[in-house]
């Protein structure tokens, strides 16, 4: 089975963090996930992280510390999902290359259907609470 290594960003700015909903036509479509994507040759993860917010929402961020490692075995593939905290640094987020994006309060994780990998993360922003905001890794 192939393994990818994924970045996703915990992506902050005035209280809340950004969430973005998977395309119709993709694996786990309509789902909701911390954006980002694959990793590409050549390139760090802070990298990679920082090239597919720009190209998925068109945002700037500062990538800080690792947030969670989480491995995954889907049907179909394994995935290593590096995620990191991040802090918006400008842009206003449009959806370019995704089907939606929100900017949430903590409480409100709870009301969205997220990917598999994903729920490790959400327990832990969960678990932090408003924490989440002081803190960058
Ligand atoms: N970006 C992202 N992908 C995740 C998360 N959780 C999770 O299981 N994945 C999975 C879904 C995909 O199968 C895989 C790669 O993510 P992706 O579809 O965003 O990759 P990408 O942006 O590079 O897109 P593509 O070029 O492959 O179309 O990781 C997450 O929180 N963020
Ligand atoms: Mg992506």
């Amino acid at each position: 089975m192939e393994l990818f290594i994924v970045t996703a960003g915990v992506i902050r700015k005035e209280g809340r963090i950004l969430i973005a909903q998977r395309y119709v036509k993709t694996d786990h479509a309509l789902k909701w996930e911390f954006p980002g994507g694959k990793l590409e040759e050549g390139e760090t993860p802070e990298q990679c992280l920082t090239r597919e917010i720009e190209e998925e929402l068109d945002l700037r961020i500062e990538v800080k510390d690792i947030f969670k490692v989480v491995y995954h075995r889907y049907v179909d593939k394994e995935i290593l999902l590096l995620c990191y905290l991040c802090n918006c640094i400008g842009g206003q987020a449009k959806a370019i290359d995704c089907h939606d994006f929100r900017w949430i309060d903590i409480e409100e994780l709870k009301k969205y259907d997220f990917v598999e990998a994903d729920l490790p993360i959400v327990e832990k922003i969960l678990s932090l609470g408003e924490h989440i905001f002081e803190i960058d890794g």
